[in-house]
């Protein structure tokens, strides 16, 4: 038995344009990440990979993102199912601020620390700044992150993926998860049984889906899954290793 699933990182997002730190604050998707989440549908539609299920976060990016491709695959009309646990990791106090500020004030190194180490998290935010999530009524009842580091995304989504996701894959249904940068990097770590270190090396490209066909263990039958588009998608995450310099 081959299991079948796709990631799918947003679309270009308003603070990814201007340069900002974005994690849990809920901004809406450009113009431009409208345009590369229909493209991707219409990959997925072209390679024929189509989606039974979809997994959501609750931001609006991640929503919107598979609105748009699923639209474009003809998929619209597959069962979603969204969890805070896909939410992008929470960038604590750097929420808000620009990446390259960021990385001129604090310096090259802890620049990296913040983006990409794996148990580092940035400071916490607090909890009355304008990008707190504390009061957000989304999440009532559930803990919310005054900051995360990717291993505290790996804790979260874990049982996720294996109480929800897990059961769909076996049930033979071909999965869509339309998530973020960083809480894919953890499935992807999750999936691959990446290092600390290799995982630091990451990045994956907005709206460019990425196939994981799993053997009966969930084990990457190719490691790190293969893109629909190969090309687009190296320089797509080039882009993002790059954001800040
Ligand atoms: O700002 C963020 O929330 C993420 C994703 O856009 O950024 P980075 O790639 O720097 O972790």
């Amino acid at each position: 038995m081959t299991y079948t699933l796709i990631l799918l990182r947003h679309g270009q997002s308003a603070w990814n344009k201007s340069n900002q730190f974005t994690g849990w604050v809920d901004v809406p998707l450009t113009e431009q990440g409208i345009e590369e989440a229909k493209h991707g549908g219409d990959l997925m539609k072209e390679k024929n990979v189509l989606p039974d299920v979809v997994f959501t976060s609750l931001l609006r990016r991640s929503i919107s993102t598979a609105f748009y491709a699923l639209d474009h695959a003809d998929r619209l009309w597959i069962p979603v199912k969204r969890s805070w646990r896909l939410n992008e990791r929470h960038y604590g106090a750097l929420q808000g601020k620009n990446k390259s500020e960021i990385r001129q004030e604090y310096g090259d190194k802890q620049f990296m620390i913040w983006r990409r180490s794996y148990a580092t998290p940035p400071p916490e935010i607090a909890v009355d700044d304008e990008f707190s999530q504390s009061n957000d009524p989304r999440y009532a009842g559930e803990p919310v992150p005054r900051t995360e580091a990717l291993a505290n995304v790996v804790t979260r989504v874990e049982p996720y993926f294996e109480n929800e996701i897990k059961p769909e894959l076996k049930a033979g249904k071909t999965v869509l998860i339309a998530a973020h940068g960083n809480s894919l990097r953890a499935i992807v770590k999750m999936l691959d049984g990446l290092s600390d270190e290799e995982i630091a090396k990451v990045n994956i490209p907005t709206a460019m889906p990425l196939v994981y066909k799993l053997d009966e263990n969930f084990k990457p039958i190719v490691p790190r899954g293969e893109y629909l588009d190969p090309e687009a998608a190296a320089a797509g995450a080039a882009a993002v290793a790059n954001q800040g310099k």
